[in-house]
């Protein structure tokens, strides 16, 4: 195995030093460190990152490899920094069975650009009518951990009762798409002003919190591990804030996409905003900084949903939801957070490899610690172009805006998968 010397860079916003990088792990952080045998990398001006992990990816394999593949979607997951990411079930099939997820863990290794930890489905199908195979995707080689029906409510309460309880076990969690389906249905974008005088049918905030609220006490009165997936609204940040406080052991989630848009997109009708949970309120905007600086929020997890053109670029009342997000994630993070290094690290790589249970991410480069980590230039600015992305799918909100933050290399496992903000695979 190679060995790589940083110097001279900033290790989670610290006074510079060298970090040396040996058969997969770091073997030294300090300053003037000598290496002879060991390919330097210039790390002047750049900030170390523990490398980051998204909680919330959708790679489109199997079924949907014209929008998405493991490997595209592992590649744009490394050049935005990230040395690991989950992979929702909702694919073609459904990633409700120990095949399935194994299958997806296994392409994720022979892509080789991050680790691919796949999430099960909750349901057979994510039909929402009988819990899936969990306890053998567990005992699967994918050891799936995180189950989810995501992109669907697990609405029934005593299935999400029956999920809580079974995957408690073995210490796995439910991650919730919060969405109750009586209150959303035929719903094109956010309840509220802007959906009133465009005419289209809302998405009302209650939809997501009344679900919240009911998973809390759910998780509370089983003793379970919840996770909210796209936390949108204020006044979700207010259930979490009182369910925390009352010690349920309940995680959640914020999108970059959520930080920084608001509702008064659609009034362009480019479907390119289309999002589930829609784009909400400049208030609710500022509910979810605050909470994710706070923590009552506990991460940034992009939501990356990429879908091919004709499913985006048609009608908004046809198009699919979702928008792209893996290559640009820090540098919104950076945008809305500003250079607060230790804040981001703790929102984008500590706390989702905490709630993974994925044991080599989210670690501060130190002796021994594997070499999991990522350079950000903080003060590059990049403007966004759809075409150069390394998705599949070309749906970023972001097209030609011009955004803070360039990812210039990314070492998983002591080997760069980035370098020179290139994809080296
Ligand atoms: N976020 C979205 O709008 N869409 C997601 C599903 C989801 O995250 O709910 C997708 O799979 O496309
Ligand atoms: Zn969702
Ligand atoms: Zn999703």
């Amino acid at each position: 195995m190679s060995s790589y010397l940083i110097s001279n860079v900033s290790v989670v916003g610290a006074a510079p030093t060298d970090v040396l990088i040996r058969d997969g792990v770091v073997a030294a952080v300090g300053a003037g460190l000598a290496a002879p045998d060991a390919t330097v990398v210039d790390g002047t001006g750049l900030v170390a990152l523990p490398g980051l992990v998204d909680l919330h990816t959708h790679l489109r394999e199997p079924g949907r490899e014209d929008a998405e593949t493991v490997e595209s979607g592992s590649r744009a997951a490394a050049l935005g920094g990230y040395t690991a990411v989950c992979a929702m079930a909702n694919t073609s099939p459904v990633a409700d069975t120990a095949g399935v997820v194994e299958q997806v863990w296994r392409l994720g290794r022979e892509a080789g650009l991050v680790d691919v930890q796949p999430i099960g489905a909750v349901t057979v199908g994510l039909a929402g009518e009988r819990l899936a195979e969990l306890g053998a995707m567990a005992d699967s080689a994918a050891r799936v951990r995180i189950f989810s029906d995501d992109g669907h409510c697990v609405a029934d309460p005593m299935l999400m009762r029956r999920a809580l309880e079974y995957v408690k076990a073995f210490d796995g969690t439910i991650a919730q798409h919060a969405e109750e389906p009586r209150l959303t249905e035929g719903a094109q974008m956010h309840e509220g002003e802007v959906s009133t005088r465009l005419g289209l049918t809302g998405w009302p905030a209650v939809a997501e919190e009344a679900i919240i609220a009911r998973d809390v006490l759910l998780a509370e009165h089983v003793g379970s591990r919840l996770h909210v997936c796209h936390v949108s609204t204020a006044g979700s940040v207010e259930v979490l804030r009182q369910a925390k406080a009352r010690g349920v052991r309940v995680t959640a989630e914020v999108t970059p996409h959520h930080l920084l848009l608001t509702d008064s997109r659609a009034e362009t009708y480019d479907p390119v905003y289309k999002v589930n949970p829609p784009l909400r309120t400049a208030t609710d905007i500022a509910a979810l900084r605050a909470a994710l600086v706070e923590g009552v929020i506990d991460i940034v997890a992009t939501d990356h949903a990429p879908h091919a053109v004709e499913d985006k670029e048609c009608e908004w009342a046809y198009a699919r939801p979702g928008m792209l997000g893996l290559e640009t994630a820090l540098s919104i993070a950076l945008d809305v957070l500003g250079p607060r290094w230790d804040l981001i690290a703790e929102r984008m790589s500590r706390t989702p490899a905490r709630i993974a249970g994925l044991e080599e991410h989210g670690l501060d480069p130190a002796p021994g610690v594997p070499a999991n980590l990522t350079l950000v230039d903080p003060a590059a600015r990049r403007t966004i172009e759809p075409a150069e992305m390394a998705s599949r799918s070309r749906n970023t909100p972001y097209a030609r805006m011009t955004l803070p933050g360039r990812i210039v290399a990314t070492f998983l496992r002591g080997e760069p998968t980035v370098l020179d903000g290139k994809a080296l695979k």
